[in-house]
């Protein structure tokens, strides 16, 4: 497998070794001694999987207290994944990272937790996967809203659909306003 470094500390982009035959393909989606040795030493709570039609876009969001690191795949279809830095201390503050994930690439992407994630589906629909370093605590949900001016993300797509409270999240500023 291939890792690649991103602009972002400690976010890689993984590239796993497909094994291809006549009868389709093979790949190991985790191997949790690879990882580590590629510096993911992680130990992984919860699987999530939700399915996606074009256009949708979910995201940023982060856990506060329990923030969450996620290695994210696109087990059908094609996604923009982002990987946005939040912390107002940060060198990298206001950076993020976007990358296309899709059954045709393999590509998954390692974010460790204190990110801000989200992504959007560019095909006619798409599965996203991942594995969670952390479990799911509603009430400890953050987001930063898709569009913010600061974070400035080049979205692949133009008037996403977004879920009612993906549309009210705040912006980086009042959330780092908040912080203090
Ligand atoms: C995240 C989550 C949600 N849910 C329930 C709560 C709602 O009834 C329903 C949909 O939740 P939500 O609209 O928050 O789902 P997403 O918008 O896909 O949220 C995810 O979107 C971005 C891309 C992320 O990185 C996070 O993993 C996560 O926040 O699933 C659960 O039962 N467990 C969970 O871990």
């Amino acid at each position: 497998m291939k890792i690649i470094e991103t602009a972002l500390p400690g976010v890689f982009i993984i590239e796993p070794t497909v094994f291809g035959d006549e009868r389709g393909f093979f790949l190991e989606s985790f191997h949790a001694e690879r990882y580590r040795d590629a510096g993911m030493d992680m130990a992984f709570v919860q699987d999530n999987h939700s399915r996606s039609r074009k256009g949708v876009l979910r995201g940023l969001h982060f856990q506060r207290l329990h923030p969450q690191g996620k290695l994210v795949r696109a087990s059908r279809g094609s996604i923009f994944d982002v990987a946005a830095d939040i912390d107002p201390a940060s060198p990298s503050f206001g950076q993020y990272v976007g990358v296309t994930l899709s059954d045709e690439n393999h590509r998954q992407m390692w974010i460790p937790p204190g990110y801000a994630h989200g992504f959007c589906v560019l095909s006619e629909v798409a599965d996203f996967e991942y594995k969670c370093t952390d479990l799911y605590y509603p009430e400890d949900e953050g987001g930063v809203l898709w569009s913010d001016p600061d974070l400035n993300i080049q979205w692949p797509i133009t008037e996403p659909l977004l879920s009612a409270k993906d549309l009210a999240l705040p912006s980086l500023a009042d959330l780092a306003k908040h912080a203090r």
